[in-house]
């Protein structure tokens, strides 16, 4: 596959990075790096090249060879995937917003629950009950990493008890948790379709992407930085949901998907681990909210007009508006 880069001059996202085999030896300074990131940036590398963890990387290289079979299938095949759930099966390109005005997504993905990959559930599509080994391992390797961070933070946050950070997201109870693959598909750079601009909704993003497209905006600015592919780690972002559970200490950075090259498709896999379903935080508008509810209307908001999104800090998860306020 060719490796694209950005146009010269583009702005590179300078982000820390974290060393996971840091924090499973609970290393205090890493630690402490962790709870400054998430404050600060809500964005980071996660640095996965420690035999303890290194098996997720070549899952995932697996995943993608899959991903990149699955994806070239005729578009009626994969619609017999469609289980019109955010959660669960395949979603066709156009279903959202794409990044400029006017524009839908240009976007298509295959979602594997966490609950149902659990269970081995019956529903599971095809091609992933085909590579039910493999995906089982990725999928719970995924979680364990993401919940090893959940962790930590409330270490030190020295959180208690049912304030801790993980007793929002026990394992026996319901959530929007959930492994989503994504493709994107060769585009004309200038029809702009990519993936709106967002926060995350749930707690913590984890991100694999060989390729450019992905940019942010760090907290306080208002202007857009590639975050550059870095092999043998994960992209990982704080999502709404957290931020709501910190009380707004830290931050879920504003982010977006653009096409770099007109003749490339991308392929990115992102693991959404999501709070409890019955769980409630005090969302951006300061009013008491379901996690839930606020996955669900965000869906919905995701694929309302531009003109509507802007109307409504719930795209943005207020980051914008921290932004327009520092500005
Ligand atoms: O494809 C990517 O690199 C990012 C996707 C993303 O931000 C998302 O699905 O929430
Ligand atoms: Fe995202």
């Amino acid at each position: 596959m060719p490796m694209r880069t950005p146009p010269a001059g583009s702005r590179i996202a300078p982000l820390e990075t974290i060393d996971f085999a840091r924090l499973l030896a609970r290393d205090p300074a890493e630690q402490a790096k962790l709870l400054d990131v998430c404050i600060r940036d809500g964005f980071y590398y996660l640095d996965l090249q420690n035999p303890a963890i290194s098996k997720i990387l070549e899952n995932k290289a697996q995943v993608v060879k899959m991903m990149e079979e699955y994806f070239a299938l005729p578009n009626d095949v994969k619609m017999a995937d469609n289980r019109r759930k955010h959660t669960h099966g395949f979603k066709p390109v156009g279903t959202f917003t794409g990044f400029k005005d006017g524009a839908r997504d240009g976007y298509e993905t295959l979602k594997v629950a966490y609950a149902e990959m659990v269970s081995h559930s019956e529903f599971l599509p095809t091609v992933v009950k085909e590579k039910e080994d493999l995906f089982d391992s990725f999928i719970h390797l995924c979680h364990l990493v993401n919940k090893t961070m959940l962790i930590t933070l409330s270490d030190v946050l020295h959180l208690q008890g049912a304030d801790r950070f993980e007793m929002h997201h026990r394992e026996d109870k319901p959530s929007n948790t959930t492994l989503v693959l994504l493709h994107y598909p060769q585009q004309d750079i200038q029809e702009g379709m990519g993936h709106n601009k967002h926060t995350d909704i749930g707690s913590l993003t984890l991100l694999f992407t060989e390729q450019w497209g992905l940019q942010l905006q760090q907290p306080g600015t208002a202007h857009w930085e590639f975050v550059a592919p870095r092999d043998g780690h994960a992209i990982v972002n704080v999502g709404d949901s957290l931020r709501f559970l910190s009380g707004k200490k830290f931050n879920s950075c504003l982010h977006r998907v653009i096409p770099v090259a007109n003749d490339e498709d991308r392929y990115s896999i992102a693991y959404f681990l999501r709070p409890e379903n019955d769980i409630h935080f005090e969302d951006v508008d300061g009013n008491k909210v379901k996690a839930a509810q606020w996955h669900d209307d965000k869906y919905v908001m995701f694929g309302e007009s531009h003109e509507n999104q802007a109307k409504s800090a719930m795209l943005t998860g207020g980051m914008e508006r921290a932004i327009e306020i520092s500005a």
